[in-house]
């Protein structure tokens, strides 16, 4: 009978679940192995290992499709199920799976170990993109050497992943029809659960776009002001090699010379950490005090022994910042190359965001052992910036002196912030947007540069800085998509991190709607554990619930909705909308006068 099936089912889903676990163990083993130490014997390795899985996945994918579960009675069970009757890019026979595992781990390689020739001195040849290439990016102001910088970095990371990428689309897309989805656009959307998920991300564009493009607008005069009208014109895209960042994703770099008010205070929390002696340790052990302040998690022994947190001299690594879950329940690390500024004090809160879910969670069944959507992994470390980061808790740690704000630092703080979270949307959703097209075929190779560039301009209103042919692949000159990373997940971060941070605000009583005394660019939740307790409630569920659950049981809310960063930006929106009004800045931005396509 049908209680019996079903207890039967459960017996079995609850091995299946702890032998996937020892997998999944053994595959971040050998990831790490790899990313840790670059070489080739490394990569063979851990493709070897991802061979003997996916194997092993294979067969019990088999006998999990036995199961009739999806009569079950007990919802938990089910959704277990079906997540585990999904394989993967396991699904491919054994040399298309190989060739797959190759074709990322190349392009990955490429863009970790890629150098370049300095601007000022051509011989100097091993320019890394962490530490030089970026810091060179965020200091320089001038536009020849970062052009230089810009097709530097786009020839060496970018054009040599061509090959590599055309190939991983079209088995990574053969994969995904044998998951039974058309492509690997819809398999990437069905990580969200909602039918419309695409319509959302449009609607969420509409939202914000009126905002993004006043700012703009405004740091376009800026530049002009600073670099002329030669090099940044009056109603064109803004030269993508400008805005202090390789792939124009933040503006912070260049805040020193935009920000409105220039005669008040700069809050240099760059140059306040160096003249403080901030090693990459001070910067961890604040973020998990943080987080213990809040009545969360701490970080446990194995994360400080296993953690690497700063560059090694000695070899190779993928330094993009990670979070890593070994499944085992107490080994948790991170992965990246800290330097002492503003930026990675940013990326270490948001990695540790990452690490407290791991451990929210760490008692869920392995399959549930996910964020509530991709979305929610990378949103759980920003809410926490966004308290950190306030003016309070600046001045709390001692990175800020002087007075509280008038509004004239309100309005520098909130564009501090607005050229960090407001701009990075339209990079975010032109990223996916391109690839969408590449999986479903509407973009061919021999479009791939020309429709990237199309989006950027139409959505970001960036141009190159000089004219590009279907020879470049500026596209993988960005991680994610040289290393097979969806990026969805970071537009709708940006989007919920702030219904997260208004809920969480409200409930540690820093946030009174109305209430000029408590507003939300003030807030700071450091120890208040009314917040941290909802938070962990809402993190514990990992992805056992659909994400409008986890959603809801925060926010009250069951929906993505802009209305958060909309709240929080106001006073900046406003602003930006007199100041523009007062001088007269034309809003958007005409065709490039750059050949791209
Ligand atoms: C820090 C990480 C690792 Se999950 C990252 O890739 N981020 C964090 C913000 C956006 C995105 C990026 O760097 O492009
Ligand atoms: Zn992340």
């Amino acid at each position: 009978d049908l209680e019996a099936l079903e207890h039967e089912g459960r017996e079995y889903i609850l091995q299946l679940d702890r032998a996937a676990g020892i997998r999944k163990n053994r595959a971040s083993v050998a990831e790490w192995a790899y990313t840790s130490n670059i070489t080739k014997e490394n990569e063979e390795q851990r493709i070897q290992v991802q061979l003997e899985l996916s194997k092993q996945d294979k067969q019990s994918w088999e006998e999990t499709k036995m199961y009739k579960w999806q009569d079950f009675q007990d919802f938990t069970l089910r959704r277990m199920f079906k997540k585990y009757s999904q394989l993967g890019v396991s699904a491919l026979p054994d040399d298309k799976y190989k060739l797959l595992m190759q074709s990322v781990s190349g392009m990955e390689s490429n863009y970790a170990t890629s150098k370049i020739c300095s601007f000022k001195n051509a011989t100097k040849c091993d320019l890394a993109l962490e530490p030089d290439i970026t810091e060179l990016f965020a200091k320089s102001q001038d536009p020849e050497e970062l052009r230089h910088l810009w097709v530097e970095w786009h020839r060496a990371a970018g054009a040599r992943a061509r090959d590599n990428f055309t190939q991983y689309v079209q088995l990574d897309n053969e994969a995904a029809k044998l998951n039974d989805f058309k492509d690997v656009a819809e398999w990437w959307q069905a990580e969200y659960e909602v039918a419309d998920f695409e319509a959302q991300l449009a609607r969420l564009w509409e939202d914000v776009k009126p905002l993004y493009q006043q700012l703009h607008a405004y740091v376009r005069r800026r530049l002009r002001d600073k670099y002329g009208d030669q090099v940044v014109s009056q109603k064109g895209p803004i030269p993508a090699h400008l805005l202090g960042n390789m792939w124009a994703q933040t503006w912070n770099n260049i805040e020193s010379f935009t920000r409105p008010y220039p005669d008040k205070k700069e809050v240099d929390i760059t140059q306040a950490m160096q003249e403080q002696n901030y090693t990459a340790l001070k910067m961890f052990q604040m973020s998990d005090e943080f987080f213990r302040s809040l009545n969360l998690t701490a970080m446990p022994e194995k994360f400080w022994k296993n953690s690497i947190i700063e560059k090694p001299t000695d070899r190779e690594i993928v330094c993009h910042a990670s979070a890593w879950d070994f499944y085992d329940g107490e080994d948790f690390r991170i992965k990246q190359c800290t330097t002492i500024d503003y930026e990675y004090f940013q990326t270490t809160h948001h990695e540790m965001g990452h690490i407290q879910y791991f451990l929210q969670y760490r008692h869920q069944p392995v399959i549930f052992r996910d964020g509530a959507n991709p979305g929610f992994h990378e949103a759980v470390g920003d809410t926490i910036a966004l308290s950190v980061s306030s003016p309070k808790h600046l001045r709390r740690v001692g990175l800020v002196s002087g007075d509280a704000e008038d509004e004239q630092t309100e309005i520098n703080q909130l564009y501090k912030m607005g050229i960090d979270k407001i701009v990075f949307l339209p990079f975010a959703y032109t990223l996916d947007l391109f690839r969408y097209g590449v999986f479903r075929g509407e973009t061919r190779p021999e479009d791939y540069n020309c429709h990237y560039w199309q989006l950027r301009e139409a959505l970001q209103g960036v141009e190159p800085p000089v004219n590009r042919t279907e020879e470049d692949f500026d596209a993988a000159a960005k991680y994610h998509v040289s290393a097979d990373v969806e990026y969805a997940r970071y537009y709708v971060s940006f989007i919920i991190q702030f219904q997260f941070h208004r809920a969480l605000c409200q409930l540690a009583g820093e946030y009174v709607p109305e209430d000029l005394t408590k507003k939300l660019v003030d807030c700071d939740i450091y120890q208040s554990v009314a917040a941290g307790n909802a938070l962990a409630n809402m993190l514990k569920m990992g992805s056992s619930r659909p994400w409008p659950d986890a959603m809801e049981a925060l926010t009250g809310q069951r929906a993505m909705r802009a209305d958060g960063l909309l709240e929080y930006f106001r006073p900046l929106h406003d602003w930006l909308r007199a100041e523009n009004q007062r001088t007269g800045e034309h809003i958007g931005w005409e065709p490039s006068k750059i050949q791209y396509c």
